[in-house]
């Protein structure tokens, strides 16, 4: 048993003490041209910074997604190492958003390139997709256990092509998003105050009462800003589960930089409107 608070645990005093919004770092080339800088390492370096420097305090999570630093090769690589430990140095959590999914015994060497404390890129959660089969993640529950870290799996995801695949009914009437929430309540039951398995569920979705969200544990929630939902739409779309929900934005914050004032002005209107969504 790890000795580290669990990552559900950790999550819960942020979002009380900070409010729940979860800023994207998704350093896109359109942003990294509108913010006046180069593709390429240097223009990566600062945009991440920026970001970190400027919102580092006030929110409860980042969430860096991986392939916008990966296409510049292992510089990249390098960059998302600096910009996770400069995060979670400066006390803000990190989502490591590089949706793995593989075979077993692959998806351990996954697990441990993000969930091992002794590696470089170790993060305080994982974004994960379960369609090679929810049992395919066991390495990395395991070692999110072990570790103190917790995961993001993918049940209902924010974009229109996901329901294909998670809304498809399986022979015994349940649709596959609704068994992976099924699987994370089992995988949350009984911890407090919340677990550390977490769902992503898309704000852009709709009334979504005919699924169980009730799984103990955080809802990430993508979609607001860019994507067309708003913080307004989180109690209808949530329900009571509005509760444990993260909502992710990335575009609609970031659009806003470089200037780290408006940065900081734009998440701060994000969070407010949320707060008044969710205590409404
Ligand atoms: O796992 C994710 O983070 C994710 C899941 C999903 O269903 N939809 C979704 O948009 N995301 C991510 O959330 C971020 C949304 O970015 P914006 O649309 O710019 O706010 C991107 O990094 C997406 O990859």
């Amino acid at each position: 048993m790890s000795t580290v608070t669990p990552f559900g645990t950790r999550l819960r005093e942020a979002m009380d003490t900070r409010g729940p919004l979860c800023v994207g770092i998704d350093p896109h080339a359109a942003l990294l041209a509108q913010w006046g800088l180069a593709d390429d390492i240097a223009g990566l370096e600062r945009f991440s910074r920026t970001v970190v420097e400027a919102l580092a305090d006030s929110v409860a999570v980042f969430k860096p997604q991986a392939a916008f630093f990966e296409r510049f090769g292992s510089r990249g690589v390098a960059v998302l190492e600096r910009t996770v430990a400069d995060a979670r140095a400066a006390g803000t959590l990190v989502v490591m958003d590089a949706k793995r999914g593989d075979i077993g015994s692959t998806m351990a060497a996954y697990a441990s390139a993000f969930l091992d404390p002794a590696s470089p890129l170790f993060s305080d959660a994982l974004t994960v997709s379960p369609y090679l089969g929810y049992g395919s993640l066991k390495p990395a529950v395991d070692l999110a256990r072990e570790s103190g870290a917790g995961l993001f799996v993918l049940a209902l995801t924010s974009n229109p092509e996901g329901a294909e695949v998670q809304r498809a009914v399986r022979e015994d009437g349940r649709t596959i998003g609704a068994t992976m929430l099924a699987h994370l309540a089992a995988e949350n039951a009984g911890a407090e105050p919340m677990g550390s398995f977490g769902a992503v569920v898309g704000a852009t979705l709709g009334d979504l009462s005919s699924f169980d969200l009730d799984i103990n544990g955080p809802l990430l929630a993508p979609g607001i800003g860019a994507q067309g939902a708003t913080a307004a739409d989180l109690p209808a779309v949530f329900g009571k589960a509005v509760r444990n929900v993260v909502p992710n934005v990335s575009r609609g914050v970031l659009k806003h930089g470089p200037d780290t004032a408006a940065l900081r002005a734009s998440a701060a209107a994000f969070a407010e409107e949320i707060r008044a969504a969710v205590s409404a």
